[in-house]
């Protein structure tokens, strides 16, 4: 059975249980649940705050979790890296009064800076040589200059909407961030297939994800063109209509590129173009 730590409720829990989900991993779920087993999968999930579980992995309590890189390098716990999940998105940055005259780096000096994440902002400002004070507060950071309990803020920004609304500005980008599964270092042989096979799953959901599949109905003579504005995995299927003279395309594509390729195929003259999600995609 493997141990999978994941955060009880906040930023990563529902992207943590849809991946589990996508993998075909069955958890049944109530709010109160502190630990559950998964009814077809020898994994068992612990919910906790993100904040203790590295040093969970770290020390063996679970064998992997998912934590925002930020945590992770915050905490400097013992543990591995073993797969970064690209979700929970962000940037962990210094932010001042949107008014404040700018001027660099230095203007740190001599300043207090609001933060909850003290250990990554003091080695940030070691590194360059700036000496401020660091004030420990554990949430909503964004008011502290506002309320006259600091000159500065070091959080967390994605859209930067919580700036905006606390008339701050984001000055410098400290570390970007996103979801991570990290494991304990010293897992059995047993724990470490039954990973590989959970990293295979998720490696298959992460690969599909972007991706659609997509059919079409193309005249014969113009299936050669088609194919050649087609980036498939391979190459693509053609098949044969019952209406003489046409052929059914059917390929895979990315969706970053998709209203470009699509718009392409309809002036070749492809028709009835449908395009579905894939669910897993095992290359
Ligand atoms: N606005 C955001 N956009 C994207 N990712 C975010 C955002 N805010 C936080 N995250 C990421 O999600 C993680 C969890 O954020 P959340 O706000 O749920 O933490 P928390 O309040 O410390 O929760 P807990 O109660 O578990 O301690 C953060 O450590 C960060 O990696
Ligand atoms: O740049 P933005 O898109 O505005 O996101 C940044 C905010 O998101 C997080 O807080 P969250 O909304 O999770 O609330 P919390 O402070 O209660 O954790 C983070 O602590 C920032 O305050
Ligand atoms: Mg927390």
């Amino acid at each position: 059975m493997l141990r999978i730590a994941v955060q009880s409720k906040g930023r990563l829990y529902e992207d943590t249980m849809a991946l589990l989900e996508e993998a075909d991993i069955k958890l049944s779920t109530s709010k109160r649940t502190l630990l559950t087993q998964s009814s077809n999968f020898p994994v068992e999930v612990l919910f906790l705050r993100d904040d203790d579980i590295p040093q969970c992995v770290a020390g063996g309590i679970a064998d992997v979790g998912v934590v925002g890189e930020n945590e992770f390098v915050e905490r400097a716990e013992d543990a591995d890296i073993i797969q970064r999940l690209g979700f929970s998105k962000c940037r962990l940055s210094l932010a001042i009064h949107k008014e404040v005259d700018y001027t660099g780096l230095e203007w740190f000096n001599g300043k207090k800076i609001a933060t909850s994440y003290p250990a990554i902002l003091k080695n940030f400002l070691d590194r360059n040589g700036i000496k401020a004070e660091i004030h420990v507060i554990t949430g909503s950071v964004e008011i502290a200059p506002g309320i006259g309990l600091a000159d500065a803020i070091f959080d967390i920004v994605s859209s930067g909407s919580t700036l905006i609304s606390n008339n701050l500005k984001e000055v410098e980008v400290v570390m970007k961030s996103e979801a991570l599964l990290i494991g304990n270092k010293g897992l059995s042989d047993e724990k470490k297939e039954i990973l590989k096979e959970l990293l295979f799953r998720i490696g298959a959901v992460k690969a599909a994800e972007d991706k659609k599949y997509v059919l079409m109905n193309v005249p014969a003579d113009k299936v050669k063109d088609i194919i050649e504005v087609l980036p498939g995995i391979k190459s693509p299927t053609v098949m044969p209509l019952a209406t003489e003279g046409w052929s059914s395309v059917h390929t895979v594509l990315d969706e970053k590129r998709f209203w470009e390729i699509i718009g392409k195929l309809k002036a070749i003259g492809a028709q009835g173009i449908l395009v579905l999600p894939i669910e897993k995609m095992i290359l």
